[in-house]
């Protein structure tokens, strides 16, 4: 703007450079007053001055007469040292004293002190010349002190005549006679003429010099009102340039200096263009400059607030742990910390086409209990901000909430609740719109740019946020699943191995603490595993999930069943005698036993169930499921299908189990092994055709020990790999040395585990030791168990065709106990089947085992297999064999497995 004052500045101005120079001269005409007065003075001093050294020189020669006359008359010697003293100071030859003048007389004091200080020592006539005297005056002077020197020369003579003892009359008469007084006068006359001339000359010079000193005092006068003048023209120009008065101006300049622009300036029509004017038209400016800087800073506030609530929003991010809390985090965060009125989040209820309220905060969230908003356009409240934001896909700002036609439906609640602006933004998961964040504002056009930026921002914020829910519900999901996984079985869905171990703790801790018994049931299928091997694992899976189903049915409420893995189940039962216990343990063997039916396949299983009760067989779950194992192995080595209660026996042979398996590590070292071997005969010659290689263990400590007890656990620990290998070594190399011995030729049978059949490259192996000991392959038989085919059938039958491409025999042992398919058994590669003793030990007696060795031996055939009985004892066994047409049979009533030598000679008598 233009400053109106500018042509009054200029006035202003123009009179203040007035002042100054006329202040200027003023202070010159001053100074010319003052120098003139001060030449008055000097004029006054100089005739001052002049008319006392004039005098000095009277003075001086009066007191040099009364002096001299004094000293004369009274012949005191002072008054000759005075006349002396005055000589020498007019003369210059002694020190003037200060204020010296007229004033010899008092030289010295009446105590000889002299009353002044000692000035200069200078003579009369010098000073006089050196007091401006006009030439004339000096000359006159000078006659004046050349007369005065006359008359002193005249005095010392006077005096030298007293000092002399001379004429005293005389000397005195010297001093005061005619001559005397001539002189005297010629002294005064020139000093009279020069003090005439010397007051004529300087009082003109006084008068000359007043002239000056008027003309100086008038021109002061003069400017210094001019002076004046102006300086009251320039205060006029300058109250007309204020528009007011300097006290106003500053109390006002005060107040806009403390920033208050709130009150208007009231403005003279003529006082437009003065300052007041100006800074009239200035404090509006600065007014409106305060309220935009107001309007501003409330701005920066309300973004500074939202800032605040998008740290708060990021913050509820981090910590909240849920959709809901979060939702309400957000909400609350805004209006405390946002300056926002009230804040909602709804979600799309697609099913009933509306929104339902997830979360809100501030005032008038009641109103939301009977919110009506829809995404319907066709209906009113389907129009509102989020129907229009949801139709649109885009944020909605509604910036005049109670005048917008939009937002009519609510106008209502708009007054009530004091909303003048709202937003609808939508919330995205995916790119699909969810739902709607609202925040309502209690001021109009509260969304501006950077607002909108901001909740923008603060809205992608809470949709990252569910992104991570999303994907931390997927992680707990995951969390849970492995949880899950990690405390129950995939398969059952029973509790696994760590939650038995857990749940059967706590459970034994309260049997503990309310001092009540507790059973731990082991149950094991019997074979399954040959369910598993043959029907294949979907099966095998299928009935397992059954069994789980029939094994919970039984549970009372507060027991539990979990599985150990495989076919091993475990429960624990609270509170329950031995007898109960029995109860339930037949109840799970009949429900065990019931018919399966999984595809096309109906299957029967048994199981073994061993148990141990609490507190008389364990303290703890561990001892407890040790016990109720190997009371559940007694089952399985009983013969399986039935359930047991763990005894000390039991205990015993589980301890006992575990010394056999370490003393087997180093049996073969120890050389504590030996094969026997057991004849086998042919039933149509009654020869010996072939032999059985058994072997047998003894140790110092152990003695004697089954192989019915150690190979088991051979085959548990693995042991049986390098121990049957070394069998059939010894086997073989036995054959080939009754060979060379020249002993008839007979068929070697070695027992092969299941587990040994299965190792890598048997075939070769078996081979590398025919090779290695020299013996022919057709004189060597491998028994193998159905077991070794039933797991991996194809793998079994390449291994036998390997071994039979080899020229090796192999034979089926204990025939009819497994669970052979006689589908496989087509493509075995095996010449003759071993029907097992446990069929042959009652043939005589038990009709149903007669018949399924007659069945055995009439399908072998069919087969075109051998048959070879074990187990014959008896002649009555022999002969219902025979007439069955069995082709070979073993057993003790031929005889016992023997040592190599008396084979031998058991052989040799055969031959004989
Ligand atoms: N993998 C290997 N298994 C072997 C080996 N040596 C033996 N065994 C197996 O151990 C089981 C028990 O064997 P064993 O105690 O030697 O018993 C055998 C015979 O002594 C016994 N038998 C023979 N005739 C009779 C009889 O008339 N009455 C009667 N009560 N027992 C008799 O039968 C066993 C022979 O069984 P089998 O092998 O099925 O023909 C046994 O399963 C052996 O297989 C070995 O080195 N490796």
């Amino acid at each position: 703007m233009k400053s109106p004052v500018h042509s009054s500045q200029r006035h202003f101005a123009s009179y203040l450079w007035a002042c100054f120079g006329t202040l200027l001269l003023v202070a010159a005409a001053f100074m010319f007053y003052v120098w003139t007065e001060k030449r008055i003075d000097e004029a006054n001093e100089l005739r001052y001055n002049s008319h006392n050294l004039v005098d000095e020189l009277r003075q001086s020669s009066d007191d040099l007469s009364r002096m001299a006359r004094t000293y004369v008359i009274t012949g005191e010697p002072q008054y000759r040292k005075n006349f002396q003293e005055i000589v020498d100071i007019r003369e210059g030859r002694a020190p003037r004293p200060s204020n010296y003048e007229n004033v010899y007389w008092d030289l010295v004091l009446g105590n000889g002190q002299r009353p002044r200080k000692v000035g200069v020592t200078v003579p009369l006539m010098q000073l006089m010349r050196e007091s401006r005297f006009a030439p004339e005056e000096l000359a006159l002077l000078a006659a004046a002190k050349n007369e005065s020197d006359k008359l002193v020369g005249l005095e010392i003579a006077a005096m030298d005549m007293r000092a002399a003892g001379g004429d005293v009359q005389r000397a005195i008469a010297m001093l005061h006679d005619e001559i005397y007084h001539r002189g005297k006068a010629d002294i005064m006359r020139p000093i009279g003429e020069v003090n005439d001339s010397v007051d004529r000359r300087t009082r003109l010079l006084v008068t000359e010099t007043e002239v000056d000193a008027n003309l100086a005092r008038f021109s002061f006068m003069f400017s210094a009102i001019v002076l004046v003048l102006l300086v009251w023209r320039a205060k006029r120009q300058l109250d007309a340039s204020l528009g007011c008065s300097v006290d106003q101006l500053q109390t006002v300049m005060e107040r806009l200096g403390r920033g208050d622009f709130s009150e208007p300036l009231k403005v003279a029509s003529n006082a437009q263009n003065s300052v007041w004017g100006w800074l009239a038209h200035t404090q509006q400016g600065l007014a409106r400059l305060d309220a935009e800087r107001k309007e501003a800073l409330e701005r920066t506030q309300r973004l500074s607030r939202l800032y605040s609530a998008l740290s708060q929003c990021n913050q509820a991010i981090v910590r909240s742990h849920s959709e809901a809390e979060l939702f309400e985090r957000i909400c609350r965060d805004v209006v405390t910390y946002g300056g926002m009125a009230m804040a909602w989040i709804g979600l799309i209820d697609r099913e009933h086409d509306r929104i339902s309220v997830a979360a809100a905060y501030g005032g008038g969230v009641e109103y939301l209990d009977d919110l009506e908003v829809s995404l319907d356009s066709s209906v009113p409240h389907g129009r509102g901000p989020i129907g229009l934001s949801y139709q649109s896909g885009q944020p909605y700002w509604c910036q005049d909430y109670q005048h917008a036609p939009e937002t009519a439906h609510w106008h209502g609640h708009g007054a009530r609740y004091g909303w003048a602006s709202s937003a609808a933004i939508p919330l995205r998961r995916d790119g699909e719109i969810i739902g709607f964040f609202a925040p309502y504002s209690s001021a109009v056009n509260a969304f501006d740019h950077e607002v909108r930026e901001l909740l923008l921002e603060m809205t992608l914020d809470i949709e990252f946020a569910l992104k991570n829910f999303d994907r931390e519900t997927i992680r707990q999901q995951a969390d849970q699943r492995v949880q899950y996984l990690a405390h129950y079985d995939v398969l059952t869905g029973l509790p696994n191995r760590s939650q038995l171990h857990e749940r059967a703790r706590l459970l034994l801790e309260q049997a503990r603490s309310r001092r009540t018994p507790m059973a731990l049931m082991m149950l094991d299928l019997d074979h399954f595993k040959d369910i598993n091997d043959s029907l294949g694992h979907t099966v095998g899976d299928a009935l397992l999930s059954e069994l789980a189903l029939r094994l919970t049915s039984c549970l009372r409420d507060g027991d539990m069943v979990a599985r150990l893995g495989g076919d091993e189940f475990i429960f624990v039962m609270r509170n329950v005698n031995s007898a109960e216990t029995s109860d339930i343990a037949r109840k799970l063997l009949d429900l065990t036993g019931q018919s399966y039916t999984v595809g096309l396949h109906d299957l029967k299983v048994s199981a073994s169930i061993g148990i141990a009760m609490y507190p008389e067989d364990g303290l703890d779950v561990e001892t407890l499921l040790q016990r109720a194992d190997a009371a559940m192995y007694q089952v399985k080595r009983a013969g399986r299908h039935d359930f047991r209660f763990f005894t000390a026996a039991m205990q015993q042979r589980a301890a006992r189990h575990l010394q056999v398996v370490n003393a087997l590590r180093y049996a073969l070292e120890r050389e504590q092994m030996h094969v026997v071997y057991q004849p086998q005969v042919s039933l149509k010659t009654g020869r010996i055709i072939g032999a059985e290689a058994l072997l047998r263990w003894s140790t110092p400590e152990l003695g004697a020990v089954s192989p019915a007890e150690f190979i088991p656990a051979a085959e548990e620990s693995g042991l049986i790999v390098p121990i049957g290998e070394w069998v059939l070594r010894q086997a073989v190399r036995q054959a080939r040395t009754w060979l060379d011995a020249g002993l008839p030729p007979l068929v070697m049978a070695v027992n092969l585990s299941a587990i040994q059949f299965r190792t890598a490259n048997l075939p070769s192996q078996v081979a590398q030791v025919l090779y290695e000991e020299g013996l022919p392959p057709e004189y060597l038989e491998l028994e193998l168990t159905e077991g070794v085919a039933v797991q991996d059938p194809q793998g079994a039958i390449a291994t036998m065709n390997q071994l039979h491409d080899r020229g090796i025999r192999m034979s089926i042992d204990d025939f009819g106990t497994g669970f052979s398919s006689l589908s496989h058994l087509k493509k075995f590669k095996v010449y003759k089947l071993k029907i097992d003793q446990s069929f042959v030990r009652d043939i005589s007696t038990d009709s149903e085992d007669k018949a399924i060795v007659s069945a055995i031996i009439n399908m072998a055939r069919s087969l075109g297999l051998t048959t070879i009985a074990e187990g014959v004892e008896t002649v009555e066994q022999l002969e219902f064999l025979r007439e069955q047409s069995c082709d070979e049979i073993q057993g003790y009533h031929i005889s016992k497995p023997l040592r190599p030598a008396d084979f031998e000679a058991l052989l040799s008598r055969q031959r004989d």
